[in-house]
């Protein structure tokens, strides 16, 4: 039976974790039904009784699949083949900080068994979630289950029919998550649609018909900033970073997808703090929609990463051949306009 899925609390702030970071490896071991091994913190240990992903501390020296190999048969008994890459998290706990290199095992022979008398789960992937696991896992989960790319609609133009089919072109191209905006003319509070860039839309008229075209190709919809208007159409809400500072609780139920645009630590705090389900961080790179506003890069990413345990998907200036070194550096995946709107 899965733990009280509440995920632990990242630490103490006021504690100052080490500045070298400890790197782990850690891999995702499938059977023949599909289900990831899980195995659980032994008691005495830090994180004791959380479940993780089998794996440990890269010794001096070692590669990180040399090392997965030998945790796996030291841990479980099993002979591993290391597979590809599936996300890289940078988290800071309060006595220490680490990355954890996750790894997916292409090939492995033996009986997997406790061999240090920890227990075992095999776990169908969607159930992951339902375990309670060390605050670093849950990036790994999202990795494992949920789209690497955010499409971040751009403002719909008076042909409203030309913006829809490219969203279907889109959706049909494989987009699975969509951020709803409406670049600015759509006030957050829905309160009114002013003019300026993309005035005389109907918005909450497109919202209907963008969010019945997500929902039929099986992609999450979320509409900005609106919680009315996401509730009418069964979409998630997507909130601004100005918004977070200012509610007290979740302001959907916790059904209902909830993310927040953010650019600080304490965004992300407040994010995790009213329960999103993942952040967007940036910007990562100066963009021609910003000019003269540098980006954070992947250290700052990856700084920005580790003190909190939501997914993130970076943004600013992405494309998909950016995928593999937002993953290498903690995050699920790009949200971008440009890059993945099939017109742009
Ligand atoms: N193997 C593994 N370790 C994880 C995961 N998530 C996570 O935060 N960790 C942390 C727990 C430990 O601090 C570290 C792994 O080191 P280890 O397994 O050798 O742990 P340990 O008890 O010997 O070390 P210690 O940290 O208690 O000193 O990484 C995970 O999914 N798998």
């Amino acid at each position: 039976m899965p733990d009280d899925p509440a995920p632990a609390a990242v630490g103490d702030p006021a504690v100052a974790p080490p500045a070298t970071a400890i790197e782990v490896v850690a891999g995702v071991i499938h059977d023949a039904r599909g289900r990831i091994l899980l195995t659980r913190r032994t008691e005495g240990r830090d994180l004791a009784g959380l479940w993780e992903f089998p794996g440990g501390k890269r010794e001096p020296g070692e590669t990180p699949e040399a090392a997965l190999a030998r945790e796996l048969h030291e841990e479980l008994g099993i002979e591993a083949e290391v597979g590809d890459p599936v996300i890289a998290v940078p988290q800071a706990y309060p006595h220490k900080r680490l990355r954890l290199d996750v790894r997916r095992i292409r090939e492995w022979h033996g009986t997997a068994r406790g061999r240090e008398g920890q227990a075992l789960a095999w776990v169908p992937p969607h159930k992951l979630a339902s375990y309670a696991m060390p605050p670093a896992d849950r990036p790994v989960v999202a990795a494992l289950g949920e789209p690497a790319e955010y499409l971040v609609t751009p403002a719909p133009e008076a042909d409203v029919g030309s913006w829809l089919e490219t969203l279907r072109q889109a959706l049909a191209g494989g987009i699975r998550r969509v951020h709803l905006r409406h670049g600015g003319a759509w006030r957050e509070t829905g309160a009114a649609v002013a003019g300026g860039q993309g005035g005389g839309v109907d918005w909450p008229g497109l919202v209907e018909q963008a969010a019945r075209l997500c929902r039929k190709a099986g992609a999450d919809v979320l509409v900005n900033g609106d919680a009315e208007l996401a509730r009418a159409h069964g979409a998630g809400l997507h909130l601004q970073a100005s918004q977070l500072h200012r509610l007290g609780s979740r302001p959907v139920g916790p059904e209902v997808l909830l993310a927040a645009s953010c650019h600080t630590a304490d965004d992300l705090k407040a994010a995790e703090a009213l329960g999103c389900d993942f952040a967007v961080v940036g910007n990562l790179r100066e963009t021609p929609s910003h000019p003269g506003r540098p980006g954070i890069g992947w250290d700052g990413f990856a700084h920005l990463r580790e003190q909190v345990a939501i997914p993130l998907y970076a943004i600013g200036g992405l494309g998909r051949a950016d995928l593999t070194e937002a993953r290498q550096h903690g995050a699920q995946g790009i949200a971008a306009i440009r890059s993945l709107w099939p017109d742009a």
